[in-house]
Formats: C-alpha cells, sequence, structure tokens
C-alpha cells in the first residue's frame, strides 16, 4: 500500500512538468453524452471515441476525410479527446485508428504550410509538437492499429505510440518521407525513428525518404506486428490487454525513463524549433516544392 502510494507521488512529479503548459486549446468537441454505466463518450466532428469501460480501453477513430490529414482543427480535436481519457480513471489504454478507408493519416496537412502567413505557420507548428509531446509523453497505453497508409505526420503519430499493429495490405506503407517533398524531417521526428529503428536504419530511411511496405516494415522494426487486415483491431485489442496487465505505475514511470530525454530536447528548445521551422517553410524554394507536390496530388486524379 505504501509503495503504491509511493509510486503515485513519483509518478505525479515525474510527470508534472509535462502537463504544466501541454493543456489543450479548448476546440469545437460536442457535448459529452452521459453512457448508461456513468462513462462518457466523447464525440467531436473529426474524432469517434468508442469506449470500453469494463476494459479501461477506447478506441479513438480518425475521421478527417478525405485522407486524415493533421489540420490544426483535426490536431486540436485529437487532443482534446486524448486529455479528456487521460482524465478519466477508467481508462487505461487507447487504440488510435482511422476510420478512413486504406489511409490510416496522409501526414502533416499540407495546405496549412502553403501560401499562408507566418504567424499561421507558427501556430500550426505548436499544434504539431503539442500532438507529438501529449501522445509520445501519454501515461496511457497508446497502440496503433494502423489500418492503411501512413506516410511522414501518420508515420509519426504512430511512432508515439507504445506498439504499432500494421495491417498486411501490398497498398499500405509508412515511413518518414519528407525528403521526397524537398523538406527535413524536424530533429524530434528523427529522434523517435532513431529511438525506434536505430541510427543506422533510420539515417538511410530518412535520407531516402523511404516508405516501408509491411513486410519490410516489420523487418525494420517501424512496426511490431504485421497482420491480416482484418486482425488489426483484435490484434491491438489482445496486445493491449497484456500491456494493461503490468502494474500501471511501474509501467508508466519506465515509458518515461525512456522517452524523457527525447522529449526534453524538444521542450527545452521548443521557441527555436517554430521559429527554424517559420524561416524554413516561409523559404521561396520550399513553398515552390510544396506547391508543387500538391498540385501533383491533385492532378493524380484528373
Ligand atoms: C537543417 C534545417 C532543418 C530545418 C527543419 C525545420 C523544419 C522542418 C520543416 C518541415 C517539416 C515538415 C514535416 C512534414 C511532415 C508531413 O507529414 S508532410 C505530408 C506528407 N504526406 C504525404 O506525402 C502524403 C500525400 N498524400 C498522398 O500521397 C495521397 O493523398 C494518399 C495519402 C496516398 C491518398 O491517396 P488517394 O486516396 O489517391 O487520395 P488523393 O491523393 O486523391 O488525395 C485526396 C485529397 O486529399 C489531398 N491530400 C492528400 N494528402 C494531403 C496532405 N498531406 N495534406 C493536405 N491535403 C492532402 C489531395 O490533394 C486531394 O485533394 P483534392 O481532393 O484534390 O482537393
Amino acid at each position: 500500500m505504501a509503495l503504491a502510494v509511493g509510486m503515485r507521488v513519483l509518478t505525479r512529479a515525474l510527470l508534472r512538468p509535462w502537463a504544466r503548459g501541454l493543456r489543450a486549446a479548448p476546440g469545437r468537441t460536442g457535448p459529452a453524452a452521459g453512457g448508461g454505466d456513468g462513462v462518457r463518450c466523447f464525440r467531436s466532428p473529426r474524432v469517434l471515441v468508442e469506449p470500453d469501460p469494463a476494459a479501461g480501453v477506447a478506441v479513438v477513430k480518425m475521421r478527417n476525410p478525405p485522407v486524415n490529414s493533421l489540420s490544426l482543427e483535426f490536431l486540436t480535436e485529437l487532443l482534446i479527446s486524448l486529455e479528456k481519457l487521460e482524465n478519466d480513471k477508467t481508462f487505461h489504454g487507447i487504440i488510435i485508428t482511422s476510420d478512413c478507408p486504406g489511409i490510416f493519416s496522409a501526414g502533416l496537412d499540407l495546405t496549412e504550410m502553403c501560401g499562408r502567413d507566418p504567424e499561421h505557420y507558427a501556430e500550426y507548428w505548436k499544434a504539431v509538437q503539442e500532438m507529438w509531446l501529449r501522445f509520445y509523453l501519454s501515461n496511457l497505453v497508446v497502440i496503433a492499429a494502423i489500418n492503411g497508409i501512413s506516410p511522414a505526420g501518420g508515420c509519426l503519430l504512430s511512432l508515439t505510440c507504445d506498439y504499432r499493429v500494421l495491417a498486411n495490405n501490398p497498398k499500405y506503407a509508412i515511413g518518414l518521407n519528407e525528403t521526397l517533398l524537398g523538406i527535413v524531417a524536424p530533429f524530434w521526428f528523427k529522434d523517435t525513428l532513431v529511438n525506434t529503428i536505430g541510427h543506422r536504419s533510420a539515417e538511410r530511411a530518412l535520407q531516402l525518404g523511404l516508405l516501408f511496405p509491411p513486410a519490410e516494415a516489420l523487418r525494420v522494426g517501424v512496426v511490431d506486428q504485421v497482420v491480416p487486415e482484418d486482425q488489426v483491431q483484435s490484434t491491438a485489442r489482445s496486445v493491449m490487454a497484456q500491456w494493461l496487465d503490468i502494474p500501471d505505475h511501474a509501467r508508466q514511470l519506465t515509458k518515461i525513463l525512456m522517452r524523457k530525454p527525447t522529449a526534453d530536447r524538444l521542450l527545452t528548445e521548443r521557441d527555436a524549433d517554430i521559429e527554424n521551422f517559420v524561416r524554413f517553410i516561409c523559404k521561396d524554394s520550399i513553398q515552390k516544392s510544396l506547391h508543387a507536390y500538391l498540385e501533383k496530388l491533385k492532378q493524380k486524379k484528373g
């Protein structure tokens, strides 16, 4: 008993620095509907939360069609959903997945980084940082059930999770492909990949902008498991049960021990990182590359 209380105090002390200043901004979430068992169901236009209170797990479904691009509004809604779940003692784990067929997330929303003013770029980048910090340091067990393609920011979101299950579909691929767009993955994207697959594999993947199909993703370690498409959710649920069997405080402290140095680096350089991003993204050459890339995506159809 005394040990459990001591662990709780220690956990709070360790988590406190991240809790401060990391609260999600108020957004457009809909009213929480009370469930019959007292557990709240969270609704927002782009995030669907399906709670399973008996298991202590909630499934968070991203539904920002057509491609779940991480727009400012979508990021805000995701963060608010995460915060609500973290603040509800019913939940110990979340499974993040997509409600858009064939696409987990197309990554950062290119329209947020093109043809806007520097203030907008700064606001957007702060939200991207926030998403990374909040998911990376979440006290919940976070499992990605990756049921679609997951480039760049979509891959980053998966990499913040504790475990990744990818559907075995040859159309799906995952990786940090920024260089293919003529842009550079920031140091904290790079650090997260290095922590997951090691320095050499990360260097090669980042320079070449590799998008790994399922078998390759598993071999290099970008994902932990590849399963038939119809088993992605059930696999995520059974992996979650294993993780939830571990005493929560011990697991949370271990997660923080493993991730703190990486998160600290961004926390201490957060403003400089925003300035760097704004300077980089405002360059004519970068704007031209991004415009050309967006045009190519649009013309693909016609
Ligand atoms: C040393 C100095 C260092 C300094 C460093 C400082 C700062 C670093 C600077 C920048 C870092 C930025 C990091 C960026 C991270 C990112 O995530 S960038 C986004 C990367 N994403 C992609 O490359 C994916 C692009 N999309 C696709 O490949 C495809 O859309 C698809 C996901 C495979 C889906 O294909 P399909 O189903 O065929 O759908 P469409 O291509 O037709 O797309 C439908 C519409 O969606 C629009 N769209 C697609 N992706 C995005 C996106 N990421 N953002 C916004 N919009 C997107 C697409 O244009 C279509 O729109 P329309 O319907 O035509 O209007």
